[in-house]
């Protein structure tokens, strides 16, 4: 039995087929999740994609936090399911607490499309268990609010506990302290990514097939392409 993987779509989602995509590519089995249905439908891993959740009014991912699924995705993440918010996810996350810290505006105030290099620094979770430990991928970075930021104690604690799960190499695109691009929480189930790892999953489209990695990690196969 593939491992049922579901993908929230809220009003607003912009990159929810993308990660049902990649999830399949992945050989797992992607469920499609509504923002108005509490239901998890008996996933065993939730997505929170990328996009504009509730066109993104007062801050990113601020709405979506009262919706309907995110209550129950807050009380499983609190139980130990595999949860990965990317980019607009990863901002629902901190928005839900799920995560600590919080994504501001770029620090240059444009919007970012660009081929991000990272360097995965956590191989511990459920999503990055197919990388190697430094391992440098890249990926799609596109967000007007990237910018991660959170106070010392919190930065430091991440720093000690290894909570950085991926960091930006080749210059910061957007201010985050400490190059964070992606983190977790404690226990390491619940991940927040700012770039776009369901967009480097096929060689015919690129850039690459380094995101890949993400979905078999969760899809329980070890080596990434
Ligand atoms: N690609 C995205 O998910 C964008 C997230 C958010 N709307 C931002 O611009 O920061």
């Amino acid at each position: 039995m593939p491992v049922r993987v579901g993908v929230v779509s809220f009003p607003g989602s912009l990159d929810d087929r993308d990660a049902a995509r990649a999830v399949r590519i992945a050989g797992a089995e992607s469920v499609s999740l509504w923002h108005a249905d509490p239901s998890l439908h008996d996933v065993d891993a939730v997505i929170l994609p990328g996009g504009f959740s509730y066109g993104d009014y007062l801050r990113c991912g601020a709405i979506a936090r009262f919706s309907p699924v995110m209550q129950t995705v807050v009380a499983a993440a609190r139980d130990g399911l595999p949860v990965l918010g990317i980019c607009n996810g990863f901002q629902v996350l901190c928005e839900s607490h799920l995560l600590p810290g919080a994504l501001i505006r770029n620090d240059h105030r444009k919007f970012v499309c660009k081929e991000q290099p990272l360097r995965i620094e956590n191989v511990s979770t459920p999503w990055t268990s197919s990388y190697r430990m430094r391992q440098d991928i890249v990926v799609p970075l596109k967000n007007g609010e990237g910018g991660y930021i959170a106070d010392e104690r919190t930065l430091a604690e991440l720093e000690a506990n290894g909570r950085v799960v991926a960091r930006y190499l080749g210059g910061n695109p957007n201010g985050s302290y400490h190059d964070i691009a992606g983190i977790c929480n404690e226990r390491g189930n619940v991940v927040g990514l700012m770039p776009h790892p369901e967009h480097a999953v096929e060689a015919l489209t690129g850039p690459g097939t380094d995101g890949l990695g993400f979905f078999l990690g969760v899809a329980g196969v070890q080596e990434a392409a």
